[in-house]
């Protein structure tokens, strides 16, 4: 999607991605990815999510990266935390205790300026995305993750029958982003409640992907 997109929905508040707890499926299978106590996890498109408080408080260190200023503003002083912003090339860099989040593109994020991180956590990035930028998206966080195993939530649904984002990617079109580089193994699925907007029904997928030997 184009950035003016995500910048007017956050600027509108339309943001029904937004869950405002921690979301189930990650808290119930999170630790099937196995990452090092105290790890640090990379989260791209954060927006606001509650998963990084929970993700805190569990120990873990957590760099997220979202286009919208305004989401991470929300995000710090909604946890009542006031971060430390400093410059990081192109993008900024707002901080606080184990908490690093960057306001830009995803884009114009570097390993460099990421620095190392253990593993990587997706819901609803991957499908906020319209299938021409996917490829792109995924190379793109392998490359700055040097393939750190992810945990990535994705949606199927009949895409003729609603316009994304959120957008459905089925098992192959993952696997062809993902299969050169990882095992991908699906541990959970979920039916969403009333479906995709009410239109069709939808159903929810939780993956780990394990980095190919
Ligand atoms: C569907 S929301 C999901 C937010 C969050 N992951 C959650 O679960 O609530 C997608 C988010 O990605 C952000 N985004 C879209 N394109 C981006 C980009 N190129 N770089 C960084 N963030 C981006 C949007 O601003 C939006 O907040």
């Amino acid at each position: 999607m184009e950035r003016d997109f995500w910048l007017s929905r956050w600027k509108n508040q339309q943001i029904g991605f937004h869950e405002g707890v921690p979301n189930i499926f990650f808290t119930e299978h999170f630790s099937k990815l196995s990452v090092p106590p105290g790890g640090r996890i990379f989260v791209p498109f954060c927006g606001k999510s509650q998963d990084i408080i929970w993700l805190c408080n569990h120990g873990f260190s957590v760099a997220g990266i979202e286009l919208s200023r305004l989401a991470i503003e929300q995000f710090f002083s909604e946890s009542g935390l006031v971060p430390e912003i400093t410059a990081a090339g192109p993008l900024e860099r707002f901080e606080a205790g184990r908490i690093t989040l960057f306001a830009g593109d995803l884009f114009d994020l570097t390993a460099d300026i990421l620095q190392h991180v253990d593993a990587v956590y997706d819901r609803a990035a991957l499908v906020a995305l319209p299938g021409s930028m996917r490829q792109d998206y995924a190379r793109h966080v392998i490359t700055l993750t040097a393939g750190a195993p992810e945990f990535l939530i994705t949606l199927d649904y009949d895409q003729s029958a609603v316009t994304g984002p959120p957008f459905a990617v089925p098992e192959a079109e993952l696997r062809s982003y993902y299969g050169a580089s990882f095992n991908l193994d699906c541990i959970g699925s979920r039916d969403i409640p009333g479906g995709m907007k009410g239109r069709c029904p939808a159903r929810e997928y939780a993956w780990l992907l394990s980095r190919l030997r």
